[in-house]
């Protein structure tokens, strides 16, 4: 019987994991969520109900649409829960040698015909193929953020990535109700290589003194009508995620314009992280968000 993706595995747990895992099981589909912490699973499980909640209020579907949605995802600190899901999309942080060792340690429970998947921003395809037993049955799944919200989904296929994998990449796309768009296995794909710059640009904007963090945000939200101002989108995808992509940039293109600009280096290094510690270029502890600078 020809291969099917019935059962999906998440690994991590943070923004893009619980987001995946929501629209994996509003699509019908079971869902193990893993992550190295019990307190994180339950915070993304608070936050899957909550995005859903929002979702049945606004009338996009029923109460036992949700609620059999909601009881279609496991969350479990234990990798051993993986063992039959059909496809594991990797979600945790931008950063090569977790990746690896998320692979390593998840590859023996995996059934040999599992896809395995990452949601990585950036980091090449092939490379991390090629850490895992499986580079056949490995692909780029970059879904966007908010994930309950984004159309798009980036697919990305490493040298060795086979066809049937592809394909039902793809199948998994679509039931989901998303589009995707097809990037070959350069750093940062299609859309971080063109967004990741611009955001580099505005921080480097506002390290320069041109403007002020709220002047360079509503220049980009009024003067050029995108949903959010640059420095809002940084806080929001997350400061140390904007640094891995534009040094994965910087390295594997090996040009000086997509030079990290000292200034997230600098936010990063104080664990300023945006929306995700609660402070980046704004300051969310409060009613509303304050600039930092
Ligand atoms: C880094 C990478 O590797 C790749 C990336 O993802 S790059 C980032 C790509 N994402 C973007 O560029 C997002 C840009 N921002 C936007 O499109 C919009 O600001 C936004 C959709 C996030 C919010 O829209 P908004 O109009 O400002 O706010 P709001 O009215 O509160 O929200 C619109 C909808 O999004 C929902 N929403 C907002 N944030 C959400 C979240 N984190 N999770 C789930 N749903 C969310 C709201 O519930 C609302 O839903 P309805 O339309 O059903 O009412
Ligand atoms: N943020 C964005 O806008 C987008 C991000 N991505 C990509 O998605 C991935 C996740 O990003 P995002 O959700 O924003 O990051 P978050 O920091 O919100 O979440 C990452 C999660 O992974 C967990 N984690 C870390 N190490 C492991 C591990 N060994 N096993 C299991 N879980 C682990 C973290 O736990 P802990 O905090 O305890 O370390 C955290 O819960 C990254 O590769 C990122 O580049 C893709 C598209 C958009």
């Amino acid at each position: 019987m020809a291969f099917e993706i019935k059962r999906v595995g998440i690994i991590g747990a943070g923004q893009m994991g619980n987001g995946i895992a929501h629209v994996c099981a509003l699509a019908g589909y079971d869902v193990v969520l893993n992550d190295l912490e019990l307190d994180r699973i339950k915070s993304g499980l608070a936050t899957i109900n909550g995005n859903m909640a929002r979702q049945a209020a606004k009338g996009l579907y029923g109460e036992d649409e949700k609620k059999a949605a909601l009881g279609r995802i496991h969350g479990t600190d234990q990798t051993a829960d993986l063992a039959d899901v059909d496809l594991v999309i990797e979600a945790a942080v931008e950063k090569e040698e977790i990746k690896r060792k998320i692979f390593s340690t998840v590859c023996p429970f995996l059934k040999p015909e599992a896809i395995l998947a990452t949601n990585t921003s950036s980091i090449s395809i092939t490379r991390l193929a090629a850490s895992t037993d499986r580079p056949e049955r490995f692909i780029g799944i970059h879904f966007m953020n908010p994930v309950p919200i984004m159309q798009l989904v980036e697919l990305v296929r490493g040298i060795a990535t086979e066809d049937e994998t592809f394909e039902l990449s793809k199948a998994f796309v679509s039931r989901l109700g998303k589009t995707y768009a097809v990037s070959e296995d350069f750093p940062a794909f299609m859309v971080n290589r063109i967004l990741l710059p611009m955001i580099n640009e505005a921080i480097y904007t506002l390290y320069e003194g041109v403007g002020s963090v709220d002047a360079i945000d509503t220049a980009m939200r009024l003067g050029a009508n995108h949903p959010m101002g640059p420095l809002q989108l940084a806080d929001f995808i997350g400061l140390d995620t904007c640094l891995s992509i534009m040094q994965v940039l910087h390295e594997g293109l090996a040009d000086s314009k997509y030079r990290p600009c000292p200034l997230l280096v600098k936010y990063v290094e104080a664990g300023w992280l945006g929306r995700k510690t609660q402070r980046g270029f704004y300051d969310y502890r409060g009613e509303k968000p304050v600039p930092t600078r």
